[in-house]
């Protein structure tokens, strides 16, 4: 039996740069893993079934499920004789802007390699994994990249200094293709500072880090859940370095230095919403 961690990432920033012919967008993207986890199990099978466990009312356990993707992709590709059975424990909240999906497909990809003793490289798997999702191939990696492209052409950047995550998950869920598909890229001129960001990284500096998050998807998805507005004022007022939305949303997470500054945000967000996080960067 092995066993696979599949964290959540955050995006410290996020930036579309024009619409692609193939309908996707260019971004140019730095995103960076957190310690909020999905926990899988696979093992192999006697017959060629690909079997699905999960415990959860809104994750599918066939064929939309990206972990099955990912199984059925490795197993049609290197024609594997047989099957699998994959138990996944889902933690990280569905359909968030935190990639929970994409990871448990990329911990599949680097389960299965091991499972069948493939000896595939991660730059292999991250290949196979953008067939399936633009977010993929950074989580077959994890830590901190910069990604562009679609999301699949990764950079590995420097870990961020260490720092408290509050995240917030309003109760409402976010279609990704809906939020790329409301945008329109000529009505913003706000920079985001992806520069800034890197340099932050590679100074190991958390002042410049926290003046310089950014998402151009952010206002999209205020426009339609003005609660991430408000989520993100709460935090505010309550001292947070930083906030922002992470990746389409509807998840808003913040910054904070210190524990006590981190837990303070928590209690400001009891009342206003159910599911908070106060986790730490991984990096
Ligand atoms: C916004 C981001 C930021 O990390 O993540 P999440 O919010 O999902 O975590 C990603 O760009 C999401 O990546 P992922 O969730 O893998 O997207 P995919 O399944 O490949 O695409 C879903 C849909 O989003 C749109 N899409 C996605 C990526 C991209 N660069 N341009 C797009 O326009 C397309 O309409 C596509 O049909
Ligand atoms: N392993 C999975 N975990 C959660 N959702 C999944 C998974 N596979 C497919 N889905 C579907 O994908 C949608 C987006 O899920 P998720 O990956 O959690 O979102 P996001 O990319 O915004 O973090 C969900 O609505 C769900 O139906």
């Amino acid at each position: 039996m092995i066993y696979e961690n599949a964290p959540a990432k955050i995006n410290l920033t996020l930036d579309t740069l024009y619409k692609r012919d193939d309908g996707y967008h260019e971004v140019e993207m730095i995103m960076t893993t957190v310690d909020l986890n999905d926990r899988l199990t696979l093992e192999k099978r006697h017959d060629k079934k690909i079997i699905l466990k999960v415990e959860h009312r809104y994750v599918p356990t066939d064929h939309r499920n990206l972990a099955y993707k990912a199984a059925k992709l490795m197993m049609d590709r290197y024609q594997l004789e047989q099957g699998v059975t994959i138990t996944l424990d889902k933690t990280i909240p569905i359909a968030a802007g935190l990639a929970g999906g994409s990871s448990d497909a990329a911990a599949t990809f680097r389960g299965m390699n091991r499972l069948f003793e493939l000896d595939l490289s991660l730059e292999t798997l991250s290949e196979l994994a953008a067939e399936i999702g633009s977010d993929i191939p950074f989580c077959v990696y994890g830590k901190t990249a910069l990604c562009t492209g679609r999301g699949e052409k990764l950079q590995a950047l420097p870990k961020p200094p260490a720092a408290w995550v509050v995240l917030a998950k309003p109760d409402i869920s976010v279609s990704t293709g809906d939020v790329y598909g409301a945008l329109r890229i000529e009505e913003h001129a706000e920079q985001i500072p992806t520069e800034d960001c890197i340099r932050a990284l590679e100074e190991g500096d958390y002042q410049l880090l926290v003046n310089s998050l950014g998402n151009r998807l952010e206002d999209v998805t205020i426009k339609m859940h003005p609660i991430i507005q408000t989520l993100k004022e709460t935090m505010q007022k309550a001292g947070i370095d930083a906030t922002i939305m992470s990746g389409s949303g509807p998840t808003v997470y913040g910054l904070a230095s210190k524990e006590r500054q981190a837990k303070s945000v928590v209690n400001a967000l009891k009342g206003c919403c159910k599911e908070v996080y106060m986790i730490r960067l991984l990096g």
